[in-house]
């Protein structure tokens, strides 16, 4: 592999089908996504209008010859933005307590919430039969800690939630085991509240997104369920298929692209630190909304590997000195507390900015959240609970601590 000051370009492939031959004229923007759609798409991104085809550029991304670029690529792109900003979440809820009615939701959240709900039962049932005696005794309280810990909320997480608990038990004067159950979800939803946070599309542009984690954590269908939103609602988007390891990742992530008519910068077998260099190159060039990085999966104890990543991140930053704007690590729910190690030892090495936390569908570990907020309290911006397009959603603590404890 070069060194980063000789990244050899990558070529720059499109997606097949897209409209034309060249980069001139970008694909059509997605009509918007149905009303009351998603949360996270409740903003005005639809209402931006499309990028001007004259800023695109020629299919080829400009050839990163010599790093580091020349001046002039790394001027700030802020004041281009067209639009503002929008912040692809919720807004954060009021700290209203969790035992009262919750405001009323969509159709959608509703749906979703079904299926969270559904897919934290394994985890949730072994906390809810703690509440099913007639008292309120240190029985009780033992039994929930090792309900806790079974669900991999971690040791400081758990003793935080049962002080927590046991305060708001006092405070509350309750002797009913049930009442003590919405009392641990209010505990639950505070501790987590720290975790929500909205993605902000639109501050930069393109925004450069760079995704990690470990083999099969869920990155490539989780930014294909990304771009697939982004795209339904105006946004052009640019995928970095920066795994240029596994020729099978490179075609998932091309059959996302061809489904959402977004471009990907491709190379089999080259530097991804090249490939994501062309794609943030080629992303400024032809006015992109997003430019999302994929990289390859890869364990935090594989240190070459992980300097490749740092290397990943360095490099974009020559390509545009204001990124990347987010780091994103996904992570696998089912991996419990291995998970927390995780994103430890990325954060560490890249600085991340956020989790997509996947797979919570069926997980007995979906306590980690917990033990994050507890000990590594990076933005969980999404979760995903399903491989369908509608089963990864912007992360709400309260519909999180409600959905595992009722
Ligand atoms: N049940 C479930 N499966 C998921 C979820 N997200 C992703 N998957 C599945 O997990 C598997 C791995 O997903 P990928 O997106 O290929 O993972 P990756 O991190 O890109 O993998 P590498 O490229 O090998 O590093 C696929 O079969 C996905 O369909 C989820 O939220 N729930």
């Amino acid at each position: 592999m070069p060194p980063a000051g000789q990244a050899p370009a990558a070529p720059v492939t499109q997606s097949a089908p897209l409209p034309t031959p060249s980069a001139t004229t970008l694909p059509p923007p997605a009509p918007p996504a149905a009303s009351g759609g998603l949360g996270w798409l409740r903003n005005p991104f639809a209402a931006k209008p499309p990028a001007p085809a004259t800023k695109a550029a020629p299919v080829a991304a400009p050839p990163p010859a010599e790093l580091p670029v020349p001046a002039p690529v790394s001027t700030p792109v802020s004041p281009m933005v067209a639009a503002a900003p929008i912040a692809v979440a919720v807004p954060p809820l009021p700290l209203a307590p969790m035992a009262t009615e919750p405001p009323p939701t969509p159709a959608e959240r509703k749906g979703w919430l079904d299926r969270l709900k559904a897919g934290l039962r394994k985890t949730g049932s072994s906390i809810a039969t703690v509440f099913t005696g007639t008292q309120i005794d240190d029985a009780l309280y033992e039994e929930l800690e090792e309900a806790l810990l079974m669900a991999d909320t971690g040791v400081k997480a758990t003793q935080h939630l049962l002080e927590d608990l046991k305060r708001r038990v006092k405070d509350s004067k309750t002797t009913d085991p049930a009442a003590v159950k919405g009392l641990l979800a209010d505990a639950l939803a505070d501790l987590l509240r720290p975790l929500e946070k909205a993605l902000v599309i639109g501050e930069h542009q393109p925004t450069v997104i760079m995704v990690a984690g470990v083999n099969g954590a869920g990155k490539t269908t989780s930014i294909g369920k990304l771009t697939k939103h982004l795209a339904s609602e105006g946004a052009s988007v640019l995928l970095a298929a920066a795994d240029t390891f596994r020729a099978a990742a490179r075609e998932q992530l091309g059959v996302w692209a061809d489904r959402n008519t977004v471009e990907i910068v491709s190379q089999e077998g080259g530097d991804p630190a090249a490939v994501s260099f062309d794609a943030v190159t080629a992303g400024k060039a032809r006015g992109k909304d997003v430019v999302l990085v994929d990289t390859a999966g890869r364990l935090p104890t594989q240190l070459h590997l992980m300097e490749e990543l740092k290397k990943i991140r360095r490099v974009v930053t020559k390509a545009d000195a204001t990124a990347p704007h987010e780091v994103l690590l996904v992570i696998d729910g089912n991996t419990g507390q291995n998970a927390l190690a995780q994103v430890r030892s990325f954060d560490d090495a890249l600085q991340l900015t956020g989790l997509v936390v996947t797979k919570l569908d069926g997980t007995a570990k979906g306590g980690v959240l917990a033990a994050i907020a507890q000990e590594r309290p990076i933005p969980v911006y999404f979760i995903g609970v399903g491989e369908k397009l509608e089963d990864l959603e912007t992360f709400n603590a309260r519909e999180f601590a409600q959905a595992l404890l009722t």
